[in-house]
């Protein structure tokens, strides 16, 4: 026995002794869920409640005094309550796919590991998975802080009935892969569209004469370039992992605080959690100062507003709509009248859901 191996004994044996009262605890909380599933399932009441997620969480969070930091608190009792609700109904999560996305990270981040995926080859895919009922929510990727809004999912959103139940934010790291971890042999690149945009510089100065190809997700480049050795592919942690490829370089992407965030949609809603946003889409009639007019209802509500995007309205006319994102839920009176001065003078309204900001 090694020395330290004497010191860590009675230490182990004191772990092992909490983790027997973690497991008989885990079991009992298993067990309520189990009840609470019950009592869902006899009122056809929907199993995933983010509000009441987001509450545990950010209540253990405010509480905690161990060492523990907070996003340790976060991941723990994500795959706690991910495993809980597991039992009380499979929740169908439709992401773009393969294996090792972005997208799939999402959905991690959001249901943790004990749900059942539904990977699909493009975020229409995800839509129509969820709106035929094949999934019961969908990731899509919505807005990157440098390559600006993924304007398909703002499209999605205006022609569906679909509503946004949720969103994550992530911070993405994309590394040039390969199959050896050298460029011996590499011809091409391969990621999806968004991830050659984010790392654009860094390709053009260190690796000028690879052809770029787009993909439909980073995943499948990833896929292909543990197949082909002529092929790098942008892809991040998971995928390199998934499919046993080794960093050329680390990091690539040209801004180092790149972000995504995704919303998660579904047919549902969502109570309030105490820490909402609300989603609407609008469009103003085309004279002068329409826009301004338009969001004078939140300034005089107190309302404040978190981002404001606009899409052309594809009409051939000089048309826009506005997707607002504010803080609040349809409930706080304060929105709701809000939102209803927008609904009266907007030309078209659409409100998108109230649900739980991301940390
Ligand atoms: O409180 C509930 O509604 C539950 O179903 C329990 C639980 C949990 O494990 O804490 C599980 C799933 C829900 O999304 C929220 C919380």
């Amino acid at each position: 026995m090694a020395a330290d191996d004497k010191d860590l004994a009675p230490l182990r044996a004191r772990i092992d002794s909490i983790d027997q009262q973690l497991l008989e605890l885990l079991a009992a909380r298993a067990e309520a869920a189990q009840a609470v599933g019950k009592i869902k399932h006899d009122v056809n009441a929907p199993v995933f409640r983010p509000e009441r997620e987001r509450q545990v969480i950010d209540g253990l969070i405010a509480k905690n005094k161990s060492p523990l930091a907070a996003d340790g608190i976060t991941y723990i009792w994500r795959e706690i309550m991910s495993a809980c609700r597991a039992l009380e109904a499979p929740v169908r999560v439709a992401y773009l796919g393969p294996a090792g996305t972005f997208s799939e990270q999402a959905a991690f981040a959001q249901f943790g590991q004990s749900i059942s995926k539904v990977p699909c080859s493009s975020i229409d895919e995800v839509f129509r998975a969820v709106d035929a009922g094949a999934a019961d929510f969908g990731v899509a990727p919505v807005e990157n802080s440098s390559e600006g809004a993924i304007s398909r999912t703002l499209d999605l959103l205006l022609d569906t009935d679909l509503k946004i139940t949720g969103e994550v934010a992530l911070v993405i790291k994309h590394h040039l892969l390969t199959k050896s971890g050298t460029l011996d042999g590499v011809t091409r690149v391969m990621a999806h569209p968004q991830a050659l945009a984010q790392c654009q510089r860094w390709l053009s100065s260190n690796v000028p004469k690879l052809d770029h190809q787009a993909m439909s997700s980073n995943g499948e480049a990833a896929k292909l370039a543990s197949q082909d050795a002529t092929v790098a592919a942008i892809a991040g942690d998971s995928a390199q992992q998934q499919y046993g490829l080794q960093a050329v370089q680390s990091q690539i992407q040209d801004d180092p605080h790149n972000r995504t965030r995704f919303v998660i949609v579904s047919h549902g809603s969502c109570q309030p959690s105490g820490n909402d946003q609300t989603s609407v889409i609008l469009s103003v009639n085309n004279k002068p100062g329409a826009v301004h007019q338009l969001l004078a209802p939140m300034a005089k509500h107190g309302v404040s507003m978190n981002r404001l995007e606009s899409r052309p309205a594809r009409r051939g006319t000089w048309e826009y709509f506005f997707y607002i994102d504010m803080d609040g839920h349809a409930n706080d009176p304060k929105v709701a009248a809000a939102l209803s001065e927008l609904q009266a003078e907007a030309a078209f309204f659409k409100n998108l859901g109230s649900y739980p900001r991301s940390h």
